[in-house]
């Protein structure tokens, strides 16, 4: 079979906002707000709760075909963020705006344009790689045959063997399933993609399959990325911005370098990060 590249990206409304440099903002989050209740004693029938901010008042702007990378610990916020972003959790105060769409009010045109990626994709874990794009192919409305030229041309170019394509899933490695889901996100070509974690547990050749990726996204797709990791490494070398996340709140934001001049010369990424949030990438207390 003769494999094309991926299409284009779905096309972003006509008029998108614009920020103070006349660039196109594609994600625009203002003043975020997402409270979860926790068990705080109390007894079986009288169980106390207290409420604690897993995102705490977040406000960042993406421009179009940016990859901004959110980094923080375990427990930090970052995955509650791209759930609220991407239609999953409903904030209980501030905008998510993707293209001038609020993710609220405009969530089914919303989810046309974005998806989003994570470990806990959801898959029917018997049937194959096959068999499960093409199932969500199906609910996207997608024609079979271009679904699964897309999809085969994907799972390549991230290192899947093409007869991984048809063994059930269940048997594939946790590595190989990430692929399967970052190929399952790109059949619809979304123009926003929030990758969750995208590459924690996988081996040093699938990470730079992935990452590979990524960029290629953006500078061949015209992809807008969001992407959340606890890797100092994989930050400095994919994203254009990134912003450092912890207890929930975003404390800096701007590129690698900027953020290491605002700890002083010679400093590394991960020495700013301990400085300005005052911990370590090591997971939180109470996770
Ligand atoms: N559904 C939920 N119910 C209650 N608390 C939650 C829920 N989801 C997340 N939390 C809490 O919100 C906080 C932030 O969690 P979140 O998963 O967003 O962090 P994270 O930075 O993505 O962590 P990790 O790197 O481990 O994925 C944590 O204290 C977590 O316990």
């Amino acid at each position: 079979m003769t494999l094309t590249a991926p299409p284009q990206a779905t096309s972003a409304p006509a008029a998108p906002p614009r920020d103070l440099s006349g660039r196109d903002v594609a994600i625009d989050v203002q003043h975020l707000v997402k409270a979860f209740r926790k068990r705080q004693g109390g007894t079986l029938l009288r169980p106390q709760f207290s409420e604690s901010r897993a995102v705490d008042d977040v406000t960042f702007q993406v421009r179009r075909g940016e990859i901004y990378g959110v980094l923080g610990p375990n427990g930090s916020g970052k995955s509650t963020l791209i759930r609220a972003m991407s239609t999953l959790l409903i904030p209980d105060a501030g905008t998510v705006g993707i293209f001038g769409l609020d993710v609220v009010r405009d969530e089914a045109q919303v989810r046309r344009l974005l998806n989003r990626v994570s470990v806990d994709a959801a898959f029917y874990k018997k049937l194959s790689p096959r068999e499960n794009l093409l199932y969500s192919a199906q609910l996207y409305g997608l024609d079979r045959h271009v679904a699964e030229e897309r999809a085969q041309v994907t799972l390549k170019r991230l290192g899947l063997k093409e007869k991984a394509f048809f063994e059930p899933l269940e048997e594939m490695s946790r590595g190989m399933q990430q692929k399967v889901a970052i190929a399952r996100a790109f059949l619809t070509s979304p123009v926003i993609v929030l990758l969750d974690e995208p590459t924690t547990g996988l081996d040093p050749k699938s990470r730079r399959d992935v990452q590979e990726f990524v960029l290629e996204l953006r500078d061949v797709h015209d992809a807008t990325i969001i992407l959340t990791t606890h890797d100092m490494p994989e930050a400095e070398r994919l994203c254009d911005r990134i912003a450092f996340i912890s207890g929930g709140k975003f404390v800096a934001e701007g590129t690698a370098e900027e953020l290491r001049g605002l700890v002083g010369e010679g400093k590394t990424l991960e020495d700013a990060f301990i400085e300005l949030t005052g911990e370590g990438l090591a997971e939180e207390e109470g996770e």
